[in-house]
Parts: C-alpha cells; structure tokens; sequence
C-alpha cells in the first residue's frame, strides 16, 4: 500500500439503527487501495453490522459512505458488486445443490463485464477446490466451503473485498497459507478489510486496525499500538483490567 493513496472507500460518521439500538454510532474510517484494514471489537460491537453496510445488505440512517467519491451508502449489493465491492458472510452462503465450478461460473458471469475474468482453473487451483470442483457445494467441508465463498467473491473482480471472519475455524497451516493468500490480493492492488477474532492473524496480515466498541471507532493505527491503549484493553478485557 501507498500511505498517498487516495482512499478508494469512506465512511463517514455512519449510523445503522436496530429499532433504538445503535449498532453503528457514528462509525468513520478510510481504506485506500493495495490496504488490509482490520475492524476488530469485542462481540456486538459493530463490525460485521459495518461490512453489511458497505456491502449494501443494510442502508445506513446515517451519515456517508462513499466510494470513489461516489455515495453509495443504500445501495443495492448487486450494483455495488458491479462498481467492484465484494464479500465473504462469517457463515458461507453458496448455491448449496450446484457444483463447486457452477458457482464459481454464476460468479464469474455476474462480475464486472470492463474486466478480464480470472481463469476457472486458476481460481480452482490457487484456492484448492480443484478436486471438488465437481461436488455439489453442499458436501464441502469448512475451510473448503469458506474458500469457495472467497473465490466467488473474487470471481466477479472486486476493487474493494471484505472479508468477514473468513478465517474463523481454520488449522494454523491453514491460516498460514489464508493470510499469504490474503496478502497477494492486496498486492494485486484490490483493498481489504477484514474483520477476524484471531489477534495473532490480524496482526500478521494487517497493515491498520480499527478498534470498534459499541458502533464507533476507539482507536485508528497499528494493532501492536492498540493493545497498549488503555481504553482498547478496556473494551478487550473488562474494565477492572484497565491500566
Ligand atoms: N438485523 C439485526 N437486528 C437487530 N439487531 C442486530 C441486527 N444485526 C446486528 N444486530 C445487533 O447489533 C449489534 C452489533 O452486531 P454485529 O453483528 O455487527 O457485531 P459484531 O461486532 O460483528 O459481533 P461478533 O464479533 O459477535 O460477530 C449486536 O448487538 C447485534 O445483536
């Protein structure tokens, strides 16, 4: 990442109510392309309320998210998806009765048409599907059904990805391999956030993090700093807890 890159996506004091629940609190950070943003926070604090955000599944109550210096804050995900937003759900959701190659080939139709597609074989090899690729979705084990979930969201050509706990249940050689995987893509240029409850993974892949707690941000910079933060300890760990 160039830290002079403009960002490619803005959130800007976003707010996204639940009844009179505040998931989102006034929510605002920047991720700029080539970037892997981390959203961390304890439970409920907001992050995956923020991915559905961006990805369009909830438009916010308030504020603005922008992309491209375009407001794209309740738009509908098949639109964002061809202005190039993608994402993976912390529990897969492919076409459970199609074949693993069917739903990379529904994804791959579906992505940005300006765009040369990867290749089939490329994505089912890079992301060891290639021996399923003609099983049903349904019979996929985890890491196998989260990969087919990641390569389907690649399959339509995203600029920005957002990754929600992909990497949640995965073996220590798996989560190697996830986080290189993880990293050439932001090489290729495509910005990613990602939220994820492994401390040592974020850490390993992130270039920033945002703390979350109760729908706003507490702290903006390198994990290794945040820890250090008296309010993030706080949020982590309990408040008797805090320095
Ligand atoms: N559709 C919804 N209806 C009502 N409340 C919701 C809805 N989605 C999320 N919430 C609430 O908003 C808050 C934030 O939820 P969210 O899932 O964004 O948190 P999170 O930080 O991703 O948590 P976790 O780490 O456990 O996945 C929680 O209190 C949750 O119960």
């Amino acid at each position: 990442m160039s830290p002079d890159s403009a960002p490619i996506l803005n959130v800007a004091k976003v707010v996204k109510r639940f009844g009179g629940f505040y998931a989102l609190d006034g929510l605002s950070f920047h991720v700029v392309p080539g970037e892997i943003l981390g959203l961390v926070g304890p439970n409920g604090s907001g992050k995956t309320t923020a991915i559905n955000v961006i990805s369009g599944l909830y438009a916010p109550d308030g504020g603005e998210v922008v992309m491209d210096g375009v407001s794209i804050g309740g738009m509908a995900s098949h639109k964002l998806v061809h202005r190039g937003v993608n994402r993976t759900f912390q529990v897969p959701k492919p076409f459970l009765s199609l074949t693993v190659r069917q739903n990379i080939e529904v994804a791959l139709a579906y992505g940005r048409a300006a765009v040369t597609p990867p290749t089939m074989a490329a994505l089912l090899d890079e992301y060891r599907l290639a021996d399923v690729a003609d099983r049903p979705a349904a019979d996929l084990n985890n890491v196998q059904q989260k990969m087919l979930d990641l390569v389907r969201a690649l399959a339509t050509r995203p600029r920005l990805l957002l990754l929600d706990e992909l990497a949640a249940g995965c073996n220590p050689t798996e989560l190697d391999w996830i986080a290189e995987r993880i990293k050439a893509l932001a090489q290729s240029g495509i910005a990613i956030i990602v939220v994820e409850h492994l401390m040592g993974f974020i850490e390993h892949i992130t270039d920033r993090v945002i703390v979350m707690n109760a729908g706003k941000e507490i702290f903006e910079g390198k994990l290794a700093v945040a820890v250090q933060v008296p309010q993030v300890i706080e949020v982590f760990l309990g408040g008797e807890h805090a320095v």
